[in-house]
C-alpha cells in the first residue's frame, strides 16, 4: 500500500504529538494463562449463570465470588448481612476478589455490588478483562421475581423492588461501563453468550452467514 492520509492536527499540547503506524493499536490477543475473565453486572444478570457455562467451554475453573464468601463466613449472604451488616459483606468480598484474582487462568463470577469499591476496580483492571452484563431493569425484575433467592440477595434498600433495581442502576451503571472492556446483552441465550465471549475475544470468528443474531446484537 502507498497511498497514506498525511494529516496534521494542531493540539494545544506540544509535548503531545504522536505518529500513527499501522499495527500500533493491535491489541495483544487474549491469553487465559495471563488473565481472568471477570463478569459484572447487576443482581440477576445472569453472571453465575454464565460463568458456570463460559469455564465449561473452556475448561478452566470457574470461581463465584459469592459463593468464596458463603464458603470463608459459613453462613449466607442474608445471614452475613443481618448479624453483621452490609460492611462486613463488602470486606470479605473485597478479599475473595483478592482470592479469586491472585492467579490467572480463570473465569470469575462476581456479585452485582464488586464494582464499588476502587479497590476492586482496580484490582479486576490490573488482572483480567471485563464483561458487563448490560440489562433493562424489566429483565432483572422479572428474573428475581421468578427466582427470588432471598438468601443470596437480601434487600440492598428500604424501598420496593422495582424501586431498588432503578436505585441501585442509577448507582452503578457508569461504574459498570468504566470497569467493563466488552459489554453483553443479558437479555440473549446462555450458549449466544458464550459465543459472544469468546467472539469478543477472538477465541472464535463471528459467522456473518447467521443474520437474525448479528441483528440482535446491535
Ligand atoms: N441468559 C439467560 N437467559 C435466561 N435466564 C437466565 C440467563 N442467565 C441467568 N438466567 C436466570 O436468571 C436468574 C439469575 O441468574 P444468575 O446467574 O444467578 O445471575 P447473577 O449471578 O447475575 O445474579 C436465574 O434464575 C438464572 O437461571
Ligand atoms: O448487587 C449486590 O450488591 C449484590 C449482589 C449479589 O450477587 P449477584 O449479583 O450474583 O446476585 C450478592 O453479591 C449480594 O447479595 C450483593
Ligand atoms: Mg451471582
Amino acid at each position: 500500500m502507498t497511498n497514506f492520509i498525511k494529516k496534521k492536527v494542531e493540539i494545544e499540547d506540544d509535548a503531545a504529538t504522536m505518529t500513527f503506524r499501522p499495527g500500533q493499536f493491535k491489541r495483544e490477543p487474549f491469553s487465559l494463562q495471563k488473565k481472568n475473565i471477570f463478569l459484572l453486572g447487576m443482581r440477576a444478570s445472569g453472571k453465575t449463570t454464565l460463568g458456570k457455562a463460559l469455564a465449561e467451554t473452556l475448561k478452566c475453573p470457574c470461581v463465584d465470588t459469592d459463593a468464596l464468601v458463603v464458603a470463608e463466613a459459613g453462613q449466607s449472604i442474608d445471614a452475613i448481612v443481618a448479624e453483621r451488616g452490609w460492611d462486613a459483606f463488602r470486606a470479605l468480598e473485597e478479599a475473595a476478589l483478592i482470592k479469586a484474582a491472585a492467579l490467572p487462568g480463570k473465569v470469575v463470577s462476581t456479585g452485582g455490588g464488586i464494582i464499588l469499591s476502587k479497590a476492586n476496580r482496580d484490582l479486576m483492571y490490573s488482572s483480567g478483562v471485563s464483561f458487563y452484563l448490560a440489562a433493562d431493569a424489566g429483565l432483572l425484575i422479572a428474573r428475581m421475581l421468578r427466582d427470588p433467592n432471598v438468601a443470596q440477595r437480601p434487600a440492598l434498600t428500604p424501598l420496593a423492588l422495582h424501586d431498588e433495581v432503578a436505585a441501585v442502576m442509577s448507582e452503578r451503571e457508569a461504574l459498570y461501563m468504566a470497569g467493563m472492556d466488552h459489554m453483553l446483552q443479558a437479555h440473549r441465550s446462555v450458549e449466544e453468550l458464550v459465543d459472544d465471549v469468546l467472539v469478543a475475544l477472538g477465541l472464535k470468528e463471528w459467522d456473518y452467514s447467521e443474520k437474525e443474531r448479528v441483528l440482535d446484537r446491535y
